[in-house]
């Protein structure tokens, strides 16, 4: 006799895995040249003003504005240009009225100096051996210079940990010295696929048996999530194999995926597993499809991820529940898939009692809309359309289909992060 299972609603079940998620407390350092994609184990704060000094944003002429004051095109003003200095020089000071320093853009302004009057707005003269430039209108004190702090100032907050570190995160990295960079060390996370039916990807098709994806598919999403996979290999459905296998690797990692085995089938040994680890079951049932059986269990602190075999509900378990937990290991304020909402370019004429995540692409239309359409075959067990996925379209359970030109919410797979888990609508 199997256990009737009570599903629960994907907020819910959200809510318990980030609820039982550890935040990872480890630190390393990376040289910044690996710190790609990794995230900021700390804040960063300014050490120093930016820019770092008063400087020139322009090719051009540093000037003393009073020497401008009466300038007009009329009546044009004569300064003597004292020398030529390239950004990382620095001028010496102007001490008499009348003077003027040829600077480049990024040069600290000379002292003496308040002014910057472009290359474009003056004409240089010669007379007698001397340099001078041309001035037809006048400067204020400070007119074109980038001061000192204007941007960032010592002690501003920057970056907050949990950072994701991006190539910008990596220019300001730079700008404040980070030639190390502090990181939260990534969770391991072990992957088991099982399934006697599985062959691996370099073996040749035999009669009953299937290649094993989901391995693939998982240890690669593991990566993109900002984890490290450590893939187990597949396990044959044996019961004390599986056991035995799953029990000395979870000494070894912060996170266990397994693939297949957590519905009600007689090989489908998941849920007996967890009762004999003692591991608590955080729930076994979701009103989803697919991924209704995705199981999620805890053990000494470590969540166990029971994802679906079938390829589709591997694939969306991991990224409404596996995701957002290694997101929050990181320390990541933004651990969830993007819910933004688009317009159905296809019928969904059935309702279903279930919320569905349709496996979709997101589209661009030209007014600044979005549309979203399903991928290929709409089954638990689909692999293909997942190389095509970029959405998932959302279909809240109920009575009722949808219906192309419907506004629906739309999952982004591919893109930014979000605070905020899943919002489906309250119903009637
Ligand atoms: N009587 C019932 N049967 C089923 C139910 C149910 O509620 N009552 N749930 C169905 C749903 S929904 C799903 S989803 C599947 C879940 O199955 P399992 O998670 O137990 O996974 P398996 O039985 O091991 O395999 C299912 C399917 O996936 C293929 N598979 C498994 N591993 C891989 C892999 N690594 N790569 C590619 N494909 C894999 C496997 O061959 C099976 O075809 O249960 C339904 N049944
Ligand atoms: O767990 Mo199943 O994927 O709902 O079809
Ligand atoms: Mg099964």
């Amino acid at each position: 006799m199997i256990d009737k299972r009570t599903p629960i609603s994907v907020p819910e079940a959200q809510k318990r895995v980030m609820d039982a998620a550890k935040r990872g407390t480890q630190k390393e350092w990376v040289p910044i040249t690996q710190a790609d994609g990794r995230t900021l184990a700390e804040a960063v704060y300014a050490d120093h003003d930016i820019p770092p000094f008063d400087r020139s944003p322009l090719d051009g002429f540093a000037v003393q504005s009073e020497d401008t004051k009466n300038a007009t095109s009329e009546t044009p003003v004569y300064l003597e240009v004292m020398e030529t200095v390239g950004a990382g020089h620095v001028a010496k000071p102007v001490t008499k009225p009348g003077q003027a320093v040829r600077v480049m853009t990024g040069t600290m302004m000379p002292e003496g100096c308040d002014a910057i009057c472009m290359f474009e707005l003056t004409n240089e003269v010669i007379k007698d051996g001397k340099t001078y430039i041309e001035v037809k209108r006048s400067f204020k004190i400070g007119d074109f210079v980038s001061f000192k702090g204007e941007e960032t100032k010592k002690g501003d907050a920057l970056m907050q940990e949990g950072t994701l570190i991006t190539p910008g995160v990596k220019a300001v990295l730079a700008t404040f010295g980070y030639a190390t960079v502090p990181v939260t060390k990534k969770p391991k996370v072990g992957i088991f696929a099982t399934g006697t039916e599985l062959l691996e990807v370099n073996e040749p098709m035999e009669p009953g048996k299937i290649r094993n994806s989901n391995a693939y598919m998982v240890a690669s999403q593991v990566e993109n999530a900002g984890a490290s996979g450590q893939y187990y290999g597949k396990l044959a459905d044996d019961f004390d194999a599986c056991y035995k296998a799953i029990k000395s690797s979870v000494e070894n990692v912060d996170m266990l995926i397994t693939t297949g085995g957590v519905s009600v089938g007689d090989f489908d040994f998941l849920p007996a597993i967890y009762e004999k680890l003692g591991a608590t079951v955080l729930f076994n049932k979701i009103a989803q499809r697919p991924g209704s059986v995705t199981t999620v269990a805890e053990l000494d602190g470590k969540l166990l991820f029971g994802l679906s075999g079938n390829p589709s509900a591997c694939f969306v378990g991991f990224e409404l529940y596996t995701r957002p937990a290694i997101s929050m290991f990181l320390g990541s304020k933004t651990p969830y898939l993007t819910q933004t909402k688009a317009t159905l370019t296809k019928d969904f004429p059935k309702a279903n009692p279930f919320t569905r995540f349709i496996r979709s692409e997101i589209g661009y239309k030209g007014d600044g809309t979005l549309t979203t359409g399903p991928v290929g075959f709409d089954k638990s067990s689909t692999v293909t359309s997942l190389a095509h996925t970029s959405c998932f379209t959302v279909l809240p359970g109920g009575s009722r289909g949808f219906e192309a030109g419907d506004q629906v919410d739309v999952l982004l797979v591919d893109g930014p992060r979000s605070a905020q888990s899943l919002v489906l609508p309250k119903k009637d």
